[in-house]
């Protein structure tokens, strides 16, 4: 398969060395100056950007009539224009804030917790974000997903950075190190806590999630999520 690579940074790289290890040809490494030349060619393009180039990015596949996989975070408000886009296009395309394996997984125990604490009004969620300290966006996409999957599932309304009012999630985000990603979701009351946490060792489950994504994808039309590709049914 011939897959376009939209960002050469961190997970680019990581992602290329996969995707050549599973048997596929780069045929484009899109960083922040050179073109889109070559991108028609690609039977898939994986973009793992920046915010500010995601938009630019997964527009051009489209334009281009080439699938992609986005993984970028922090260009959320935008969504729905790109998923409009699609359609008009008739393009394929998967988006997820994240691609490991571990963290879909973590998203459903998390989805079916939510729903569990929702009968118990003596304990407040909350969350914490730990990465590495050169990522752009906070909170993370990730946490942002889980705020999402607790806010589905209860009778909380949204989630803020600031001091939490009762019917908001706090997330906290922390800046160390290297740390490749680490989240954690606590249920906390004056008696006890619960917490689910996911801890990612290094960017390989990231990376070959997004390549999963990307053979699933290839030849595909339609907007599809990481159950889909996985195909992760808890209920
Ligand atoms: N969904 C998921 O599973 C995961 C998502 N992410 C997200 O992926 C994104 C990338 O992460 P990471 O690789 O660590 O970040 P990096 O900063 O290491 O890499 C981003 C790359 O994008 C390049 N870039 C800048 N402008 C453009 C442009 N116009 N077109 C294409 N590329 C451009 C940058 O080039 P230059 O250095 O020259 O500016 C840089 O090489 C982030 O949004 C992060 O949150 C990360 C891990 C997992
Ligand atoms: O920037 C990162 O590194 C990561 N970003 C994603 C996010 O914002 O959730 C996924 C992962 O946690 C690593």
């Amino acid at each position: 398969m011939k897959i376009a690579l939209l960002g050469y940074g961190k997970m680019g790289q990581v992602i290329e060395r996969i995707a050549l290890e599973r048997g596929h040809e780069i045929v484009l490494k899109k960083d922040e100056f050179n073109t889109y030349d070559g991108l028609s060619t690609a039977d898939v393009a994986i973009d793992f950007s920046v915010p500010t180039a995601a938009v630019s990015n997964i527009s051009s596949c489209f334009h281009a009539n080439v699938p992609v996989v986005s993984g970028t975070t922090g260009w959320l408000e935008h969504y729905d224009e790109m998923e409009a886009l699609c359609k008009e296009k008739q393009g394929g395309f998967i988006s997820s804030s994240n691609f490991s394996l571990g963290v879909n997984i973590f998203f459903e125990l998390n989805e079916y917790l939510a729903k569990i604490m929702a009968q118990f009004d003596s304990y407040k969620v909350s969350m914490e974000e730990i990465h590495h300290t050169q990522k752009l966006d906070a909170p993370s996409g990730t946490a942002i997903s889980l705020a999402k999957g607790v806010i589905e599932n209860s009778a909380y309304a949204k989630w803020t950075m600031e001091s939490p009012k009762p019917e908001e999630i706090y997330i906290e985000a922390k800046r160390i190190g290297d740390v490749p990603g680490t989240h954690t979701v606590t249920y906390d009351s004056t008696v006890d806590s619960i917490e689910l946490k996911h801890t990612a060792h290094n960017r390989e489950g990231f990376a070959l999630g997004a390549v999963i994504a990307a053979e699933w994808l290839a030849g595909k039309k339609g907007i599809y999520t990481m159950k889909d590709v996985l195909n992760l049914e808890s209920k």
